[in-house]
């Protein structure tokens, strides 16, 4: 039943902006208030003296006509001038009436209520615009009020009419405030949970990496920065890199290298049991876990694992020679506890380190775990964990891996 009622203030509407949108139908739902609060007016003047009151009747009839014509000449997108027509409607209409029935009847209170509303049909009035609109019909409210008492109208109210009419006026007029500021009050609590759902949105996107879904690197800047300010050592980082990934891509690909990215990341996931830590995609190839409350020897253990699942994937990486699969070089650093040496510094040198340890595990040949303690001082030795010599490639490839590949791969 709504929905139905509904339709009848979308003329216009469609293809617009919702706040534009918002402005239209506001306009179209005040045409329709317009006409439908002046039948009981119009049922009063026809049933009670129709002879006498045909002249009103008659111009109220034209008022209800015009204020109908917001809605053909907001589906005609005229969207200014429906709303001009509205106000200009609205105030004549005041004044008009209150010609014939005088201001004892509390009309003019009613149309002066829907004039000042439709004041804001217009695009942000500016203060002066809107003040300037507020005076003048200010002013045409005393006009009308001191111009038109009960003995210098045409056709004035009988008693007791006058004061039912009365009644009926401030009713319509507390109804029609009572409206707009319900509309008003469900567009800004519309508005501002499409807000909130867009910022959450938003929030989701700029922390997301859209190819794994992973956090990314933002996330990891920030949980780093967390963890580091709130001291919850110890505090481990692993930094991974799946090898020879150029070659990958040459050999396979670019849409097939996003998609062992993918495998990579969904593998790397389920590796990670604890919910406190976090996998984020750092950029290219590359991805880091940050393991809050996790000591050097459980990131190494962790890092193992990760190294084996990643073998065990046997994803194809064929540009490497016959039956080679997709590894990764594995840098895990950690802190252990607080030294004079840490005060001072930020979660970047713990960053820094996974990345060296990283960057030695891919000299020392790749497919393994090097541990590098983030400070001097809690420094133990590196590992080499995962010995994995790699099938001996085709000389053809290895020829064009050695060209391709530079002085990282020596
Ligand atoms: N398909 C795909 N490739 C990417 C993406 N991001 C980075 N790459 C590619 O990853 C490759 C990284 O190459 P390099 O930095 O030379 O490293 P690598 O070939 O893995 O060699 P090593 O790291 O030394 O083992 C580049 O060819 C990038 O184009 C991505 O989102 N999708």
């Amino acid at each position: 039943m709504f929905e139905t009622i509904k339709k009848l203030w979308l003329p216009g509407t469609a293809g617009n902006p919702h706040g534009v949108c918002r402005r239209i139908a506001l306009c179209n739902q005040l045409g329709l208030f317009g006409t439908v609060a002046t039948v009981p007016y119009q049922l009063f003047y026809y049933l009670y003296d129709f002879a006498a009151y045909r002249g009103v009747f008659f111009a109220n009839l034209m008022f209800m006509a015009v204020y109908l014509s917001v809605l053909p000449l907001n589906h005609k997108k005229w969207y200014n001038t429906a709303s001009t027509v509205l106000l200009v409607n609205g105030c004549c209409h005041l004044f008009i009436v209150t010609c014939f029935i005088g201001t004892d009847a509390g009309v003019n209170l009613f149309y002066f209520s829907l004039a000042a509303i439709l004041a804001f049909l217009y695009k942000r009035p500016g203060i002066p615009v809107y003040t300037a609109i507020m005076a003048s019909l200010g002013v045409l409210y005393l006009i009308t009020r001191f111009l038109f008492t009960s003995d210098a109208v045409i056709t004035p109210l009988p008693s007791p009419w006058i004061d039912v009419m009365y009644g009926f006026s401030v009713g319509g007029a507390l109804t029609l405030s009572g409206i707009v500021l319900y509309i008003f009050r469900q567009q800004i609590d519309h508005a501002e949970g499409e807000l909130t759902r867009s910022n959450r949105y938003l929030k989701t996107l700029s922390n997301t990496d859209p190819l794994t879904g992973l956090a990314n690197r933002r996330m990891l800047d920030a949980a780093l920065e967390r963890e580091w300010s709130r001291r919850s050592l110890p505090l481990s980082l692993i930094m991974f890199d799946v090898d020879h990934f150029k070659h990958f891509n040459d050999r396979y690909g670019h849409a097939e290298g996003d998609c062992c990215l993918q495998q990579v990341a969904a593998a790397a996931q389920g590796v990670i049991t604890r919910s406190s830590d976090l996998l984020v995609r750092y950029g290219g190839e590359e991805f880091a876990i940050v393991l809050p409350g996790t000591d050097a020897s459980d990131a190494r253990q962790l890092a193992r694992r990760l190294c084996t699942t990643i073998e065990g994937l046997k994803l194809s990486h064929e540009a490497l020679g016959k039956g080679a699969c997709v590894t990764i070089s594995v840098g895990v650093s950690s802190i252990r506890y607080m030294t004079p040496d840490i005060h001072g510094r930020d979660g970047t040198h713990l960053l820094k380190c996974a990345d060296e340890a990283m960057y030695q595990a891919k000299l020392k040949g790749r497919n393994q775990v090097v541990y590098l303690a983030c400070y001097p001082r809690q420094r133990e030795d590196s590992e080499h964990v995962v010995p994995a010599p790699l099938p001996a490639p085709d000389p053809a490839q290895d020829r064009s891996m050695l060209r391709n590949d530079g002085s990282k791969d020596l």
